[in-house]
């Protein structure tokens, strides 16, 4: 993907993600938008997860909330991988501390044709709210658009809700192949629309979440998912942004993950960053990969977990990488102290 330009961007995260030299080194977190924040539970007090989603002034402030509180340099959009299936027309809702709830699972073939598809002017209030928000940031800051890869939604949508075992999903993958497929390339094609929309609205860079393809054997995320993850990379690659593609869980999966074009590879906390440059191979930025969980264990521990990830990073650059974002190895535990997070973004910076 390496522009020219990119690589000498005025934003730290869009340089190290294409191989440039940042400014400085880029930090944002994953979920830095939310229930950390008491300025967000006071905007959401009275207001729906889904609803807050489609109101672009609302995405728009409680984006920039962590922004102004802590000095990354990244906005992520507010929204939610449900977003585009909500839109489209499927019945669902995002329930407090459990997640996204589905009125009636995808399990047979009809289901399956039933799924509609996303009209892109059902998310005119998305396309707006990224308008709204590139209007608040700086020169060096980067607003990240980002949406669902298609297996993360297929098990929403098959299992009905958040599962540990995925056996629903599982049994459609292994039994009825060609309707899996078929439900993949339709969710490929919400995911390509939805990325379009907050490409064509003016997004930096993309982030492609495959939280939960870490269930999957290497042989069986190739057969099933790989296909359709890289369709979906592939037809937003003309925009020439970064893509960012994470997942947890993800280890033995690195490899694959990156092969299906990404630029940039999220790692969870559970692979340091030289290894997984070394698995990822070289002409890839990585991003991580600090424990979510670190951020409860005080200052010390934080201090020196955030200088091996740093060093870790340099490693990983060595190893082939061509730069390091750091973040989270996954997003923002509600309980974390959101002073920690900004002593952890200025010691990053100081570093
Ligand atoms: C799997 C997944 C979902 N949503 C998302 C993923 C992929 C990222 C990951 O792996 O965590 C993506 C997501 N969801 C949200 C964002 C906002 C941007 C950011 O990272 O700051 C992003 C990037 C807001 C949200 N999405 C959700 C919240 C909490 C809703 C609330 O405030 O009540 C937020 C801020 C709800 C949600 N939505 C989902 C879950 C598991 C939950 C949490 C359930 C809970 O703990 O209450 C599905």
């Amino acid at each position: 993907m390496v522009v020219a330009e990119a690589k000498t961007s005025s934003k730290p995260l869009i340089a190290a993600a294409t191989g440039g030299t940042p400014s400085r080194r880029p930090v944002w977190f994953m979920r830095q938008a939310g229930r950390s924040l008491p300025e967000y539970r006071a905007i959401r007090a009275d207001r729906g997860m889904l609803e807050s989603c489609f109101d672009a002034a609302l995405v728009c402030e409680i984006t920039m909330q962590p922004v102004r509180r802590h000095d990354v340099d990244a906005a992520i959009l507010f929204s939610d991988i449900v977003v585009p299936l909500k839109a489209a027309g499927v019945d669902l809702d995002i329930v407090a501390g459990t997640g996204p709830v589905v009125a009636r699972p995808i399990r047979t073939a009809d289901d399956v044709a039933a799924l509609p598809r996303l009209d892109a002017a059902a998310v005119g209030s998305v396309s707006q709210a990224v308008g709204l928000i590139l209007g608040e940031l700086t020169d060096a800051q980067a607003l990240i658009g980002f949406a669902g890869a298609p297996f993360t939604l297929a098990s929403y949508l098959i299992e009905g809700g958040p599962s540990r075992t995925y056996e629903n999903t599982k049994a459609m993958m292994y039994a009825r192949p060609e309707l899996w497929h078929q439900l993949m390339a339709q969710l490929a094609d919400i995911t390509v629309e939805f990325l379009r929309v907050q490409l064509d609205a003016g997004v930096h860079a993309v982030q492609l979440f495959d939280s939960w393809a870490g269930t999957l054997s290497v042989a069986d995320y190739q057969t099933y998912v790989a296909p359709h993850s890289a369709r979906v990379l592939a037809e937003i690659a003309e925009y020439k942004v970064p893509r960012i593609h994470f997942g947890v869980g993800t280890g033995e999966l690195l490899a694959p993950m990156a092969h299906v074009g990404a630029d940039v590879i999220g790692v969870d906390w559970r692979v340091p960053l030289d290894e997984a440059a070394r698995r990822v191979g070289p002409g890839k930025a990585v991003q991580g990969n600090l424990d979510p969980t670190l951020l409860f264990a005080g200052p010390e521990v934080i201090e020196s977990q955030v200088r091996r990830i740093v060093r870790d990073g340099e490693k990983a650059i060595d190893a082939g990488a061509v730069g390091h974002i750091f973040n989270l190895g996954h997003g923002v535990l509600p309980a974390t102290d959101p002073d920690v997070l900004t002593r952890t973004v200025e010691l990053v910076h100081r570093l």
